[in-house]
């Protein structure tokens, strides 16, 4: 695929309509859409261009770790992680997280959409988001069950996975769950499958390549990279524009005729919104920022997916430089104590991944026992009014029981179909857990899921942030649309759902647009 590098200021940001801030899953849909629609969108994003080759590369994903492209959050220390802080990548560049994260594309199962709307984000059910999800595929193989072909973000099967992760469907499949060739049609997610990706050709394709550089060139679109936006400017309870910093750290700033947008992200969007005096009224209090509206639930809600590795010693070396990350998953429905099912999955890394560091072999692979639904809940907060501060994330992992079990739970499960002889050729030795007491390995194991949602979820209760069309409760002309206004985990990665929510986000702002096309 041929990319244009993005300039770091295109356009003239005169005259914008709609201001969008941020360019992960969730905003470049919602760029692509207005300026197809015939709008004027000025851009801002705190990172640089992707105009560099290791985003392409999929076996280069980790080696963007760290850089100057990833944000490189930390928790605060995990009370029952014996202290230890998480460690966060989130994309900084054009594309957001999908720049560097796994590329795997998993939509989520109906009752994750169902639950939400149950949680009174009215419009958000399965039957609504569906046709999203198809709109948004390119789906390689063609029409399919419910798939959709001809969208802007290209997913493709994996056609040479590593022989570990084809034994693991097979040693599923022996075991007794259903083989599932496509966990992203109708028949829903279920079983043991090969994972799809937004790849092609081998090669990343992110967000931003998928949905905004076939259109870099209109003149409705003004793209400012190396924009840190501070806060949202508000006047007489409506966001008029953004005041952001540029490389010099010069505040600067730009404004809208008709909204703001909002798409920085779990960690980012919460934080621009309390920067802007929306949020805790004693929390703005403390960090002595003005209030503009008391909204409780801002930072509120922040979930992830748990997980744990399950390391195992390869015998023989592994086949190469392994392409993607994760190449395949189980999908099971979990217990009466989920609180959405299904509520299990392990997957499969071709390589060795593990926050316990000691005894790694030179050539291994890791299943990762995960539980999609956590109960555990925590929070993002200021860590000052300072808008260069990383916020203070305190994700609470493993803080409600429940989910220790449930991980204790599927690690067994994954340990017993490694053990199977569908597998037995490729395993030379479990490297962790082994023989430590599983309870102590789970808390001393488990990492971030990088699945994180719900910072600003919507909701129509008094701790909602955004109503069901993502407008800023107390805010007019101000909406969210990126993983922060999930009010659960879904059952899988989170991509792609936000797309789906980017996607929903501008039909939302075009429909409204529409029944008042005369607003100032
Ligand atoms: C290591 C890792 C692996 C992952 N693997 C997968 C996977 O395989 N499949 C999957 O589906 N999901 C995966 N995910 C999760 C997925 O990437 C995210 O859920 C998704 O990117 C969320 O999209 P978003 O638009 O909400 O936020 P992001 O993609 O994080 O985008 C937010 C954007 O806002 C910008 N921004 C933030 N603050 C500001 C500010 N103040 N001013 C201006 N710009 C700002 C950021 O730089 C970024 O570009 C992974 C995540 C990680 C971290």
């Amino acid at each position: 695929m041929h990319h244009e590098n993005t300039p770091t200021h295109t356009g003239t940001g005169e005259g914008a309509d709609y201001i969008v801030v941020g360019t992960g899953p969730g905003g470049s849909p919602v760029i692509r859409r207005l300026i197809d629609a015939g709008h004027r969108v000025t851009v801002l994003e705190a990172g640089p261009t992707d105009a560099r080759p290791g985003i392409e590369d999929p076996r280069a994903a980790f080696s963007l770790f760290g850089t100057e492209i990833d944000w490189g959050l930390l928790t605060e220390p995990q009370e029952h992680l014996g202290g230890r802080a998480l460690y966060l990548p989130r994309g900084r560049v054009l594309g957001g997280t999908s720049a560097i994260n796994g590329m795997a594309y998993v939509r989520g199962a109906a009752a994750d959409f169902d639950a939400w709307e149950a949680a009174g984000a009215a419009g958000w059910a399965w039957r609504d988001v569906e046709p999203y999800f198809r709109r948004l595929e390119d789906f390689g193989p063609g029409p399919g069950a419910g798939r959709g072909t001809g969208g802007p973000l290209p997913v493709r099967r994996n056609d040479d996975p590593d022989p570990v992760a084809a034994a693991f469907v097979a040693a599923a499949e022996g075991a007794g769950y259903p083989r599932n060739d496509d966990y992203n049609d109708d028949g829903g997610p279920l079983g043991a499958s090969l994972v799809q990706a937004t790849l092609v050709d081998g090669g990343r394709v992110t967000a931003w390549r998928a949905y905004v550089a076939p259109v870099l060139g209109s003149p409705l679109l003004t793209v400012v990279t190396e924009a840190h936006v501070t806060r949202v400017l508000i006047e007489d309870g409506r966001a008029v524009g953004v005041e952001y910093r540029g490389p010099d750290g010069e505040a600067r700033t730009v404004r809208a005729r008709r909204e703001v947008v909002l798409a920085a992200g779990v960690f980012g969007t919460p934080q621009i919104l309390l920067l802007s005096g929306v949020g805790p009224a004693g929390h703005l209090h403390e960090h002595g920022i003005t209030r503009v509206v008391d909204l409780p639930g801002v930072g509120e809600n922040l979930r992830d997916h748990a997980v744990v590795p399950v390391v195992w010693e390869r015998a023989g070396a592994a086949p190469g430089v392994p392409g993607m990350g994760v190449q395949a998953q189980l999908v099971r429905e979990g217990t009466e104590n989920s609180m959405i099912r299904p509520d299990r999955q392990g997957i499969v890394i071709p390589y060795v991944y593990s926050t316990v560091q000691e005894g790694l072999p030179d050539s291994g692979f890791t299943t990762v026992a995960v539980v999609l639904h956590p109960y555990s809940t925590g929070t993002v907060r200021l860590r000052s009014a300072d808008p260069a501060d990383p916020p203070r994330i305190d994700p609470a992992t493993l803080s409600d029981p429940r989910d220790v079990e449930a991980l204790i739970e599927e690690v067994a499960v994954l340990r017993e179909l490694v053990r199977r002889p569908e597998l037995a050729a490729h395993v030379a030795a479990e490297v962790h857990p082994g023989e430590v007491d599983l309870r102590a390995y789970v808390h001393a194991a488990a990492d971030a899921g990088h699945h994180q949602v719900g910072t600003a979820r919507m909701g129509t209760d008094a701790l909602a942030v955004v109503d069901p069309r993502l407008r800023v409760r107390g805010v007019a002309g101000l909406r969210v649309a990126d993983a922060s206004v999930m009010p659960f985990t879904p059952a899988g990665n989170t991509a792609g759902p936000t797309f789906m929510i980017g996607e929903r986000a501008a039909d939302l702002l075009l429909e409204d647009l529409a029944a008042d096309p005369d607003r100032p």
